[in-house]
């Protein structure tokens, strides 16, 4: 092999991976811009504060009185609210509770508060994750503009807006030019996958104790749900960001628990409700044939 061959091989082999790193360090240490999340507007004014603190209806008595299971209701009383920390994990499960109607359906506006309430949890945790935080925030935002937009009423629900979307063919089978806004549908598959994602890393660190490595779960998770779904690009930026993952301790801390069997009890809790959001989701968009929009 000529010799300026090997050396370009060689300057390939270290400096790239070396300048993906640092491009990677760059975009997820500087600040990136503020993006706001849309105001919930309702009727031309500010929507009602549903999720107030004394709504959330996390009592043994009321998740009883609700039908729940006993059990269930034993593990709430865990569940408190945290002092002087933006991120309640009692607001985080209310909201992804409330967005199940008695029918079944799923309330699009409960299911964004949950999603707002994680982008929280996110920012505790620092500007490694500000890329995944402001992606998180631009999907919420292209919802929250549908679902307050010209046609509102029909975002009322996850199977209205579907219903509306396919009628009206804004639902984008194939990909659309960048300058497009995509559908509403597309949008929320997004989030939909991303919950899968929460949903195993939740429980495996729910399952696991102090010598295991958040980060592996963290990894293990995203292999199974998202990374299938990601560029090289993003899954290369997504591992690195993996690595600043806090030890569980830390998460236990921003969660507000403190004890082995407390913070159990509390994912496992708020696994459920995951579930719960996710299998109704997953089954709308199987019978809709949309699981691979692009
Ligand atoms: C504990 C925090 C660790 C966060 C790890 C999250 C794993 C997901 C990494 C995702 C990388 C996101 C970068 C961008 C991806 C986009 O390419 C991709 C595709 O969009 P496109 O089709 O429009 O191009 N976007 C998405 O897949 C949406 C991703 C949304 C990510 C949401 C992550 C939620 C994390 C919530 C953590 C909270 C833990 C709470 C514990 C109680």
């Amino acid at each position: 092999m000529p010799c300026s061959t090997m050396g370009f091989q060689r300057l390939y082999k270290v400096f790239f991976p070396l300048t993906l790193v640092l491009v990677v360090l760059y975009i997820t240490s500087v600040r990136l811009p503020e993006v706001h999340l849309s105001e919930c507007v309702e009727d031309g004014k500010p929507c009602a504060e549903d999720l107030a603190e004394n709504e959330v209806s996390l009592t043994e008595e009321k998740a009883v009185a609700r039908g729940g299971d006993p059990h269930q209701a034993e593990s709430e009383v865990y569940i408190k609210h945290c002092d002087g920390k933006d991120f309640q994990v009692r607001r985080l499960l209310a909201a992804f509770r409330h967005c199940v109607t008695p029918e079944g359906q799923v309330l699009l506006k409960d299911y964004l508060e949950g999603w707002k309430e994680l982008i929280k949890f996110m920012d505790a945790l620092g500007t490694v994750f500000g890329f995944i935080s402001q992606e998180t925030i631009t999907k919420i935002n292209i919802m929250q503009s549908y679902r307050t937009g010209k046609h509102s009423d029909e975002y009322h629900t996850l199977e209205s807006m579907v219903k509306y979307e396919l009628q009206d063919n804004v639902v984008n089978f194939k990909e659309l030019p960048s300058n497009r806004t995509p559908s509403g549908c597309r949008t929320l598959l997004r989030l939909h996958r991303a919950l899968k994602w929460l949903e195993l890393f939740l429980y495996k660190l729910a399952t696991s104790t102090d010598q295991d490595s958040t980060s592996d779960m963290c990894a293990d998770a995203y292999e199974e749900a998202l990374a299938r779904h990601h560029s090289w690009f993003i899954r290369q930026a997504a591992s690195i960001a993996f690595l600043a993952l806090p030890p569980r301790r830390t998460l236990f801390d921003i969660v507000c628990v403190q004890e082995e069997q407390e913070a159990q009890m509390v994912l496992m809790t708020t696994v459920k409700a995951l579930v719960r959001v996710y299998n109704i989701t997953q089954e709308v968009y199987t019978a809709h044939g949309m699981l691979d929009l692009p």
